[in-house]
Parts: structure tokens; sequence; C-alpha cells
């Protein structure tokens, strides 16, 4: 509880009847709480602990969870305004006076509006809303989660009378070469019919560069890039929106050839499959350098391995290595926060410092653990040629068990699971054991000037992180031994 100087021993009584009426196994229904005066007026702040623990427990709505208050603040001749930024604390032994009551008011509007308007939208939209599904109207409220146990039969009934989605489609709108501290890669921008996102692939591929050279493997290219789009297309617009072959330049300006005109090349068993990873935006890991998550690093370390060289025996003389460049991509979904959005992740790094872990954080917004989709990660990588029907398949980067079975359902065929070990459990298990860091990419110097581009440009470290890797092993089954148990090795 808060030890603030004006909180009493009558505003604590206050609280845990609220806390009682709120966590009690069963909606409060008896006479009592209409009883006038049942419940005492109280004007101390609510402590957020008490609203977290009442938001655990099922009866309490999201809809009353969700609401959003805050103070006029803004106005200083608003009833209540105080500018905090002018308090100072209270001298010892000065006379308690009751602070000004704060206005606060819900971003939300009146439920019987929200439900007039969501009755006015049906009627629009001929589709017929059930009484018991008021939560469906609030317009702050996050979209029920697929696996929400909550969703009733009745909500499933009226989803099951909406118009059946059209196929998925990808498209790749534009393509171009990124050189980045790994080498070059090729960014591909992709539109879609399911989302207004624009999800993008990250395609390694620099053996595209040197045109003259014989292809050893199939080019990672999108065929919806390389079709023709219309007739008056001219060379030019191929061009500008990447449908070329080779480096371009001034000098160099070859367009691409549609799909079906392509040569195919073979691929080879000597050459492993394309390294593919699908990645979640994450603004805060990626952006900020934030160190609750490792997703900064897990970028830029899928990108350094899909990068590296493989050697493979000389297809002419098979008693010599060649060496040929990388090859692979990252899918780069903008599914920030698991799916949950960049505003609900904030709010539920909150409730995380409030000592809950990553699931139930999202859980108490009224999301799901993980609210990802990865239909259309498929599509876009059956249009690269990545794992699609008839091709070489693909090893995927990941420790999260859900994704692999995600992307097997969506046809693509993964030959080989390839984890992703934190920089900063793999730096401690070794020198746990005394190792030398030889050929293990974790050497804080090389990797600060190789990834100097990006935020850190080494390992995230630290007891956030710590907690959040440990809370994917135990509750989120990612296939990752955890740092204890390697020093046990
Ligand atoms: N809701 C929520 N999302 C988070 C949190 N930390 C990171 N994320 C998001 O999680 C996503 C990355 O997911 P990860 O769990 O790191 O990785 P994964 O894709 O499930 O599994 P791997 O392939 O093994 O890395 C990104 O969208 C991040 O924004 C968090 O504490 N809460």
């Amino acid at each position: 509880m808060p030890h603030h100087a004006d909180y009493s021993v009558e505003d604590s009584l206050a609280d845990l009847e609220i806390l009682d009426l709120l966590t009690a196994p069963e909606p409060p229904s008896s006479p009592e709480l209409h009883k006038k005066q049942a419940y005492k007026r109280r004007d101390a702040d609510l402590d957020p602990l008490l609203l977290a623990a009442a938001a655990s427990y099922g009866h309490v709505t999201r809809n009353h969870y969700t609401h959003d208050f805050f103070p006029a603040v803004g106005d200083p001749r608003a009833e209540g305004a105080y500018d905090w930024t002018k308090w100072q604390p209270e001298a010892p032994g000065a006379r308690k006076e009751r602070k000004p009551r704060l206005k606060y008011e819900s971003r939300q509007a009146p439920r019987s509006q929200r439900l007039k308007q969501a009755e006015l939208q049906d009627k629009e939209n001929g589709s017929a809303r059930t009484a018991t599904s008021p939560l469906g109207c609030a317009d702050n409220l996050p979209s029920p989660s697929p696996k929400s146990p909550t969703t009733s039969p009745a909500a499933s009934t009226s989803q099951s009378l909406l118009p059946p989605s059209p196929e998925l489609e990808v498209k790749c709108m534009a393509r171009t070469r990124v050189p980045t501290p790994h080498g070059p890669v090729f960014l591909h921008l992709y539109h879609n019919n399911r989302d207004n996102k624009e999800h993008l692939a990250i395609v390694v591929d620099p053996a595209q560069l040197q045109e003259d050279a014989p292809s050893v493997a199939p080019h990672i290219r999108s065929r919806t890039l390389d079709a023709v789009w219309s007739e008056t297309e001219t060379e030019m617009d191929r061009i500008t929106r990447g449908a070329y072959v080779g480096r371009l330049s001034k000098d160099s300006q070859k367009p691409s050839q549609p799909p079906r005109q392509r040569a195919d090349v073979p691929t080879s068993d000597a050459i492993p499959s394309p390294l593919v990873r699908i990645h979640s935006e994450c603004f805060t890991g990626e952006t900020i350098g934030s160190m609750r998550c490792d997703c900064g690093e897990q970028l830029d370390e899928a990108i350094r391995q899909i990068a590296q060289p493989i050697t493979i025996p000389s297809p002419s003389d098979p008693t010599h290595t060649v060496t040929i460049p990388g090859r692979g991509a990252v899918i780069y979904m903008r599914q920030e926060g698991r799916g949950i959005g960049l505003l609900s992740k904030i709010r539920a790094y909150n409730l995380q410092d409030l000592g809950h872990d990553t699931v139930t954080a999202n859980l108490m917004l009224g999301h799901g653990a993980d609210e990802r989709g990865y239909a259309i990660a498929g599509a876009i990588m059956r249009d690269l040629g990545l794992g699609a029907d008839g091709t070489e398949g693909v090893r995927l980067l990941t420790n999260n068990p859900d994704k692999i079975q995600a992307l097997e359902k969506e046809g693509i065929r993964i030959v080989e699971r390839v984890p992703m070990v934190p920089r900063s459990w793999q730096r401690r298990q070794h020198s746990k054991l005394g190792e030398e860091l030889v050929g293990v990419h974790v050497h804080e110097e090389d990797e600060r000037g190789r990834g100097a581009t990006m935020i850190g440009g080494g390992e995230v470290y630290g007891e956030d992180l710590d907690k959040y890797l440990r809370t994917k092993v135990l509750r989120m089954g990612h296939m990752l031994p955890l740092l204890s148990d390697l020093s046990d090795a």
C-alpha cells in the first residue's frame, strides 16, 4: 500500500472492502451492493497493486479495466486541476489538508451511447450482434484473442455469419539493395489483402549482385515483384520498383524476367537450405535499444548468421572446397508486442514492473499471451520461393515451437531448426566454463564494431532480460536451455 501522508487507516479498510468486492468468487449480486452507503466514500489514490490484483480475477470486466482516466492537468482552471511540477514534499508535522480533488474524465463514451452506435453500425452492415457481446462495442478494447477462453459461442456464431474473407494475397511492391554491417541485403516491401500493414522481407543473397558469375543456387526472388504488372508498364517502371537483376547502377539497368520465363537453377544437396527467420517488430528493442528483451540483438544476429559464407565441395572438383555467399531471409512482420501493439506493450511493461511476467501482463490487459499469426509470413515465403512446395525447404532460426507449427500449417517445409541463443547467455556460459570464446560470435569489441549502426551493437543483458527469457522458456515452451541448466552440464 502506498505511504501517502494523507493515506489513513480508513482508506486502507475501504481498499480492503473494494478488493473483497472485486475478487469475491461470485460477482456481487446481493442487495447489500445496492444499499446506499454500503461502501464508504474514499478520496485517496487507488493503489495500482489493488487494481492489478482485482483485474486478474475473472468477473472484473475488461470494460472497466481499460477505462482511461486522466486528471485535468491540462486546464489550470478546471476543477481539481493540479500542477504536479510544483509538488513539494510536506514539512513534517504540517497540518494535513485534503489534496484538491482531481477531476477524472473517461475517454470512453457512456456505454448506452456505445451500444446505440454499435446497433446502428450493425444495421448498416446487416450483421446481427448478440446482446451477449456488449464488450464488442467498446472501441478502445483489444480485439478478443482467438485463443481467449472468454469468446462466447454466441460471438462465434455471429462471426460465422460474416462473409468468408478473400483468399490471402501478398504482393511485393518494391525492392532495393541496402548495405548493412553484415553485407548487402535486398529489402522487399509487401502489401497484402488481410491487414493494412507493410510487412518486409530482408533477403540476403549477395550472389545476385554478381550477375556474370554462374549461379550455384537458385536466387531468392519475389514472383509478384518480377511479374509484369500491366501492359503499359515501362522498363523504367519495373526498375524503379526493384524488378531488375544484378547490381543497379548508372551503367547497369537490366529489368528482371517474369518468373515463367526464368531458367530454373537446380538445387544441389551440397548447399544447405536457405536460413530464414520470421522476426516480429519490436520498436523498443530495435530502435531505442531496450534491454527488456533481446529483439534488437536477435534481428542483428539473424542477419549476421544468414550472411555467413558457406563452404561446399567444389562442383567441378569434389576434392576441393569453394566458398559461396550466405543465403536466406528475415521476414519482418509488423506484429509489435507479439501482436498486441505498442500501446498495450508499453502498458504491459508497467504491469511487469509491478511484478507480473510477460505472459500474465498480456492476459491482464485482456490480450492473449501471443496474438501473432503466420499466414502472411507463410505467403511472403512462398512468394520468395522459400520453403514452398517443390523447393529445397528452409532452415528456420527460432526457439519458438508455435512458430514452427504455424508455418508448417501454412505448407512451409522446414528441414531444420537453428536455435537462437542470446549472446549474453552464451558469453556467461562460456566464461563460467572458463572457455575461450574462439569462433563464438560474442566477442564484444568485434560485435560492437560490426553492429555499429544498430543500437548498442553488442549484446543485450540485465535482470529484466533474464526474467523475460526465463518466462519464454518456462511459460511459452521456448526451446532454449536455461542458463542454470547449462552451468550444470
Ligand atoms: N507483449 C509483449 N511483447 C513483447 C515483450 N517483449 C518483447 N515482445 C515482443 O515479442 C516479439 C518478439 O518475440 P520473441 O518472443 O522474442 O520471439 P519469438 O518470435 O516468439 O521466438 P524466437 O523465434 O525464438 O525469437 C516482438 O514483437 C516484441 O515486440 C513483452 O514483454 N510483452
